[in-house]
């Protein structure tokens, strides 16, 4: 990637989350499904990576949620987004958590021409789902994980049921999200994300699914991977 290269983001997305940003660190907020998978999906990823004094990338990092719940457990976290807003609030917040993260305004694909293989562990959740070239994300999250290293993405599957709960459900019965939040053509089935680890070099160890009750309103972790899901991965030693 260089200057001419175009970047791989669609500025309304990213308007749409700065428009809400100032909202971020509030649990009752259209972030509040953010902050309701957080525990379920630090405790995940540090289960398997063991996050202390672990270096660690958040890709698409918006306003922190993950970046400074890693740093809480040892982790020294960089995050990256391209939304300037989202980091302005992500850096405030850290003033009054007392957390320590490196937060930049920078392209995943950028940074991986600059920092190949320096982290032990890479995040990009939620992300993949809002990016025009979402495999050419999951090639730079595998160039920037050390060899061995692990990487952890989550997104929306793609089906009738992804349709009825994450669009139809989230932003037009239950209000969740605004409406707009997610486009469907974009969700990403588990076969397809996997197939772009495989060609980025990088090898998938597991498919778990992240499921919400709306009668319970609680999200658990576990099989279904029918809506949302993450994939945990490992770069060819
Ligand atoms: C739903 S939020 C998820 C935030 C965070 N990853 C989390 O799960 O708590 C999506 C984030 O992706 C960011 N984003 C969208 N397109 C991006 C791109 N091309 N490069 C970096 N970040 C991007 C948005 O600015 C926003 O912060």
């Amino acid at each position: 990637m260089n200057d001419a290269t175009p970047l791989n983001a669609d500025q309304q997305e990213l308007d749409k989350f700065s428009q809400l940003a100032h909202r971020w660190w509030d649990p009752s907020s259209e972030f509040k499904p953010l902050h309701d998978i957080n525990p379920l999906r630090l405790e995940y990823i540090d289960s398997l990576a063991g996050l202390s004094a672990k270096h660690v990338l958040d890709v698409g990092c918006g306003g922190g949620i993950l970046s400074e719940s890693m740093a809480a457990r040892g982790a020294n976290v960089t995050g990256i987004d391209l939304g300037e807003k989202a980091l302005k609030v992500a850096k405030l917040h850290l003033l009054e958590s007392g957390q320590k993260v490196d937060y930049r305004l920078i392209a995943v694909e950028a940074l991986a021409q600059q920092e190949a293989g320096q982290y032990d562990v890479v995040t990009c959740m939620e992300m993949l789902e809002h990016v025009p070239d979402p495999a050419s994300i999951v090639r730079a999250c595998s160039q920037l994980v050390k060899p061995g290293g692990q990487v952890f993405f989550s997104t929306l599957n793609r089906n009738l049921k992804s349709y009825l709960f994450a669009v139809i459900g989230a932003e037009y019965v239950l209000n969740m999200l605004p409406r707009g939040t997610h486009e469907y053509a974009k969700f990403l089935k588990p076969s397809e994300l996997a197939r772009h680890c495989r060609a980025s070099g990088l090898v998938v160890d597991e498919v778990t699914g992240m499921s919400y009750n709306p009668l319970s309103k609680v999200y658990s972790l576990g099989k279904d991977t029918s809506v949302n899901y993450m994939l945990a991965c490992r770069r060819e030693a």
